[in-house]
């Protein structure tokens, strides 16, 4: 199965997910100097209902917080898409020190963590049917800079010792996925793909200007989660992003002068 190793890593994703080749391959190297102001890019309007977060998840790459999308009520709309987007759930990339981990770099500097706000298309009946689809998904992506102690981010650390291990799941309720996000919500905004397999090209990518804190703290409880499930050799889960991918002639738009 793939995974962020030397023999499953993102060089060898390609052997089983062609797809990783394609056109439009996330993450990407932002360079705001090649980035076009674009007047006719909306505000974002994020609205998210505490009431919708359920559980988090150690899914074996990544933790994830799934929230529950069976309506309207935790959506994003406007920024560059068009209709309506309902939260699915956000999860993280990170590295094993603190100068690398982001997924999309900025003029090739890279972050010690990106969190991503997964979203899908409400034309379509589930986010299965919207991850096929060339508009069926919307990723808000964060940038995560060493700095005070998050303490928002906190509370999701904080289940960390029920979720050590590959599958391992708790109840997760009443968080804001707001409160992690930048006073400022600029962004450049890309179309693209999934980052981890299946790769899916069906990501219009919105990736915020302003970086978010997490204390070096809280970056060392990040690595303290295990790629392995209980019983296997133990592997620190960290290094879980991938690369930077070709543009492949595609423009990055800037929603901030
Ligand atoms: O890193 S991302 O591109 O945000 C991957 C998102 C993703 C979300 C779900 Br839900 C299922 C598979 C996935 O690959
Ligand atoms: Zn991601």
């Amino acid at each position: 199965a793939w995974g962020y190793a030397a023999d499953n890593g993102p060089d060898k994703w390609a052997d089983n997910f062609p797809i990783a080749n394609g056109p439009r391959q996330s993450p990407i190297d932002i360079l705001p100097g090649a980035s076009a102001y674009d007047a006719g890019l909306k505000p974002l309007q994020l609205k998210y209902d505490p009431s919708n977060c359920q559980e988090i998840l150690n899914n074996g790459h990544s933790f994830q917080v799934t929230f529950v999308d069976d309506t309207d009520s935790s959506t994003l709309k406007e920024g560059p898409i068009s209709g309506t987007y309902r939260l699915k759930q956000f999860h993280f990339h990170w590295g094993a020190s603190d100068d690398k981990g982001s997924e999309h770099t900025v003029a090739g500097t890279k972050y010690p963590a990106e969190l991503h706000l997964v979203h899908w298309n409400t034309k379509y009946a589930s986010f299965g049917e919207a991850a096929s689809k060339p508009d069926g998904l919307a990723v808000v992506g964060v940038f995560l800079q060493i700095g005070g102690a998050n303490a928002s981010l906190q509370k999701v650390l904080d289940t960390f010792s029920a979720i050590k291990a590959k599958g391992k799941q708790t109840t997760f309720a009443d968080f804001d996925p707001s409160t992690l996000l930048p006073a400022c919500l600029d962004y450049w905004t890309y179309d693209g793909s999934l980052t981890t397999p299946p790769l899916l090209e069906s990501v219009t990518w919105i990736v915020c200007k302003e970086p978010i804190s997490v204390s070096a703290e809280q970056m060392a409880k990040f690595r303290s989660l295990l790629f392995s499930a209980e019983g296997e050799a133990e592997c620190c889960m960290m290094d879980n992003y991938r690369p930077p991918q070709p543009l492949k002639g595609r423009s990055v738009r800037a929603s901030f002068k």
